[in-house]
């Protein structure tokens, strides 16, 4: 690509959200990202792409190369608001094409054509474009799409013929197997995954699917990656990391216990995992695990001294927000960070290796950084768990938990079983109002 990216931005009144996520049909290539604190990002359409774990090299090298290069060619038309790359990195690189995960199992960023981004109510548009004498009328017709999309409606309902959780005595072996190794080695904690196969009557539209993800999951991040006929989603609350010039924050999240039925079970509960030698082991290695990395690139470090409990609709965790201040090289923090001892384990690279070791799946984007990523390096990326990849009528999704010295296979097997119910619920007797 030799050709110069222009770019322009559009301020405009405001959308729904909802003709947002309906506008996604109308395009091959689609990302949507919610964050509880930070920007929300609609992006439609591409001007470049990158497979970042098909390169032969790290994958974050990879991204930061091409986001370079794109930045050497982009060419502000009296815009002050910058385009960004959006997707997903994979979990690690050179996965195995699987079937499951088809297009999408190396990852998938692109720079959008067409970038919405909303921050306090106030609305964005930035068109990029090879072709300077066109870009305005490209921004303007796309902004008429949007307040044309068609939201009528009519009753529609999609419903769950089948559920099968795949492999689940051979994942207890994997855990008990795994809990022997960490005691009898230098092996700490690793997080084994499983999958669990959905099957519905008919293909999920995608405003269907972020509506009922607004609906059931008003606290966590929520993630849509649209790419031909594949659809990742994701309602993850972990944040990998928000960004700006100089300041990096991200969190330690790890321990689960279930809700509570009334105020005072779950409260309970709450009380039972914070006071919870094994759960507080389990998060303490990822807050010590994160902040030596922050510090080894030169960051001034700051968390509070003990987790607090983050509430989601099902399940409750050990939260402890951690705050690096100072200069730092985004690529190679997040290579350094990815995957935390919250995905992968302790010490990384053994764990990964007994990942790869007893998963009897691809994990593609399960579990990867996936957001968006400014060309002033400013950005946010969520940790893509509570997590499930859907083609046509079939959906596979994934949950994971740390396996440590004291784990009881039956007791992960329950833990996972919680993680799937944020997508299951999505999916889950769909029905509204559809065209
Ligand atoms: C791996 C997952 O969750 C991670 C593992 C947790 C745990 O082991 O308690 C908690 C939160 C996440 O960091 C998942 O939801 O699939």
């Amino acid at each position: 690509m030799t050709k110069k990216i222009y770019y322009l931005n559009t301020a405009f009144e405001s959308v729904s959200e909802y003709n947002l996520a309906l506008l996604v049909q109308k395009y091959s290539i689609a990302f949507l990202f919610h964050s509880p604190t930070g920007q929300n990002i609609y992006a439609f359409d591409s001007i470049s792409q990158l497979k970042p774990g098909e390169q032969n090299e790290n994958q974050f090298t990879a991204v930061a190369k091409w986001q370079n290069y794109l930045f050497s060619k982009l060419e502000p038309l009296n815009a002050q608001i910058l385009p960004q790359i959006v997707g997903s990195f994979s979990f690690t690189s050179g996965q195995q094409n699987s079937e499951i995960w088809e297009s999408l199992t190396n990852g998938f960023f692109f720079l959008p054509k067409f970038l919405v981004i909303v921050e306090k109510k106030n609305f964005t548009l930035v068109t990029c474009s090879f072709t300077k004498n066109t870009i305005i009328q490209e921004s303007t017709a796309f902004l008429r799409l949007l307040g044309t999309v068609d939201t009528k409606k009519k009753p529609y309902s999609n419903l769950i013929t089948k559920t099968e959780e795949l492999a689940v005595t051979k994942w207890k072996d994997a855990v008990a197997e795994t809990t022997k190794l960490i005691k009898e080695t230098n092996l700490k904690k690793v997080v084994l995954a499983r999958s669990l196969k959905v099957e519905f009557i008919h293909e999920f539209k995608v405003h269907t699917l972020w509506k009922k993800l607004k609906d059931t999951q008003p606290n966590t991040y929520r993630i849509l990656l649209k790419q031909n006929t594949s659809l990742f989603i994701s309602a993850t609350p972990e944040r990998l990391a928000k960004f700006s010039a100089n300041q990096f924050e991200t969190v330690a999240l790890a321990g689960t216990i279930k809700r509570g039925d009334t105020l005072s079970e779950d409260a309970e509960l709450g009380k039972k995992l914070i006071t919870d030698p094994k759960n507080r082991g389990e998060q303490q290695f990822v807050v010590n695990t994160i902040s030596e990395i922050l510090k080894k690139t030169g960051l001034i470090v700051n968390h509070p001294q003990n987790p607090i409990l983050l509430k989601n609709k099902n399940v409750q965790h050990l939260y402890t927000p951690i705050t690096g201040m100072g200069f730092y090289n985004l690529f190679s923090l997040l290579g350094e960070l990815h995957p935390t001892p919250a995905l992968g384990g302790l010490p990384k690279a053994d764990a990964l290796k007994q990942i790869n070791k007893v998963e009897p799946f691809i994990r593609g984007l399960f579990g990867a950084p996936v957001g968006h990523i400014s060309f002033d390096n400013s950005g946010e990326l969520a940790v893509g768990i509570r997590s499930g990849i859907l083609k046509a009528n079939k959906a596979f999704l994934f949950a994971g938990a740390g396996i440590v010295a004291g784990s009881i296979p039956e007791n992960e097997v329950k833990e996972t079983r919680m993680k799937f119910q944020p997508i299951l619920q999505v999916l889950e007797g769909v029905s509204h109002s559809e065209k």
